[in-house]
């Protein structure tokens, strides 16, 4: 479906936009219809009042590829509380043919069509796509996709905009160079103008949304010197996929924590890529990754110098300006540290500066939920904006604490 199309339905069913929010006039007639039943009648017809509710409401007709996995469940989770995204379609690969509430109990309330496998999915009811499947896969799926979708996709297949450096650190030619081309990298408070306009959208990765989002309005105003920028950043263990595989087994990763891909992490060109736009020169990082004994949740620690002259009150006045009216970005108060804990099942980022022992230096930390502002909250949060609809939709969620 068309935006214009999307558009004028809903100001036909009467709600219409004002200053980018959301001005409720009979849009939520479905609610009342909730209300009237929950009044009146037994739990089976609130549960069908609800059912029918959400069925009027979700114009936008959506496809989960892989579903079954850890970004692509997060996906559905989110979008049971979006007003306009109803899901038609979801993929699965060794899971193909089974109930996502069989895979995922805990999505099992969700009324929603089985998964069958890619080569056997129907696209004709469908307006708009979340690719959450493994990269290299990606391209040759996408590449077969029916050119009006809207896709958001969350592998690294169209991260890099040169093919090449695809090539050397994912260690096969790219398949769909075309494609490629069209894709908008879709770091959302950095470019939303671009992803607006866009029709496929590349979701960063998780470590480069924590990574970019507190360095690059920095470096766009030129506060913090290109070279020597160290960073030391952790992620939860679902960060890398429901595929079983032995380094991820309980014993392999409880009770302590290591690093991993040292010097050769295949985040390294997406991170200097969105950098170096940002300096408008190239910018090297050092990056080492870890692994934490925690499901979810990522965190950055970033290492760099300041210009000559520049305080980390500078750095802190500069990240305050950027992110002032972004609802997913909040600096916290000057010394208060950022935990991971506190942004857990959220879309939120939540950063700090800090001043470092040696002078002219400072620390930058950023956590993130790797599931959702590292994949799948910032891929609704990017359909939406190419939607025209309000950004926040379906991401109204509280992190989940303690
Ligand atoms: N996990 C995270 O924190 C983040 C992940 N990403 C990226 O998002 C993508 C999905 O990650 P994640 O959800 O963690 O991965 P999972 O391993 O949890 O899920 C992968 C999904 O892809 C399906 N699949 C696997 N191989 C194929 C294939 N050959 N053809 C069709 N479908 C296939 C799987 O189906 P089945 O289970 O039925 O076999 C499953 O549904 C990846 O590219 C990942 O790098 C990005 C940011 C963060
Ligand atoms: C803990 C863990 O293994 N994390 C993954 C990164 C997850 C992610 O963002 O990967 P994509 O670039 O594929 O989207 C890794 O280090 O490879």
């Amino acid at each position: 479906m068309s935006l214009s199309i999307f558009s004028a339905a809903r100001l036909d069913s009467g709600c219409f936009w004002k200053k980018g929010k959301i001005a409720k006039s009979n849009m939520w007639s479905d609610k009342q219809l909730l209300v009237r039943a929950s009044v009146a009648s037994s739990p089976q017809s609130l549960r069908f009042a609800r059912k029918k509710s959400e069925k009027l409401q979700k114009d936008v007709r959506i496809a989960v590829l892989g579903a079954s996995g850890y970004t692509g469940s997060e996906i559905v989770r989110l979008l049971a509380n979006h007003p306009y995204f109803g899901i038609t379609l979801m993929t699965a690969d060794r899971k193909a043919g089974q109930s996502l509430g069989s895979v995922f109990p805990h999505l099992i309330t969700q009324d929603l069509p089985d998964m069958v496998a890619v080569k056997d999915a129907d696209f004709s009811e469908v307006d708009a796509v979340f690719c959450c499947l493994p990269h290299g896969t990606t391209q040759e799926i996408i590449k077969g996709l029916p050119k009006n979708l809207k896709i958001v996709d969350l592998s690294a297949d169209f991260r890099l905009r040169d093919i090449l450096e695809y090539e050397e650190w994912y260690g096969q030619p790219h398949q769909a160079p075309e494609l490629q081309k069209e894709a908008v990298y879709g770091l959302t408070e950095i470019s939303r103008e671009d992803i607006r306009r866009a029709r496929l959208v590349a979701n960063p990765g998780c470590y480069p949304t924590s990574i970019q989002l507190p360095l690059v309005p920095l470096i766009r105003a030129n506060l913090i010197q290109s070279k020597n920028i160290i960073i030391d950043a952790k992620s939860g263990v679902s960060g890398a996929g429901r595929g079983a595989k032995e380094a991820n087994l309980y014993t392999e990763i409880a009770e302590g924590i290591h690093s991993y891909g040292i010097t050769r992490h295949r985040h390294v060109p997406e991170i200097e890529q969105g950098l170096s736009e940002a300096a408008q020169s190239k910018i090297t990082v050092s990056f080492t990754p870890h692994l934490m004994p925690m499901s979810r949740g990522m965190q950055s620690t970033i290492f760099v110098e300041m210009h000559s002259g520049v305080t980390v009150d500078d750095l802190y006045e500069q990240l305050k300006i950027a992110y002032q009216d972004e609802e997913f970005i909040a600096l916290l108060g000057k010394g208060d540290v950022p935990h991971t804990r506190h942004v857990r099942g959220s879309n939120y980022c939540l950063m700090n500066v800090f001043p470092d022992r040696i002078p002219g230096r400072a620390i930058l930390i950023s956590v993130i939920d790797n599931l959702v502002k590292g994949a799948s909250g910032q891929a609704l949060q990017n359909l939406n904006v190419m939607m025209g609809l309000p950004e926040d939709m379906g991401l109204n969620y509280l992190p989940l604490f303690p």
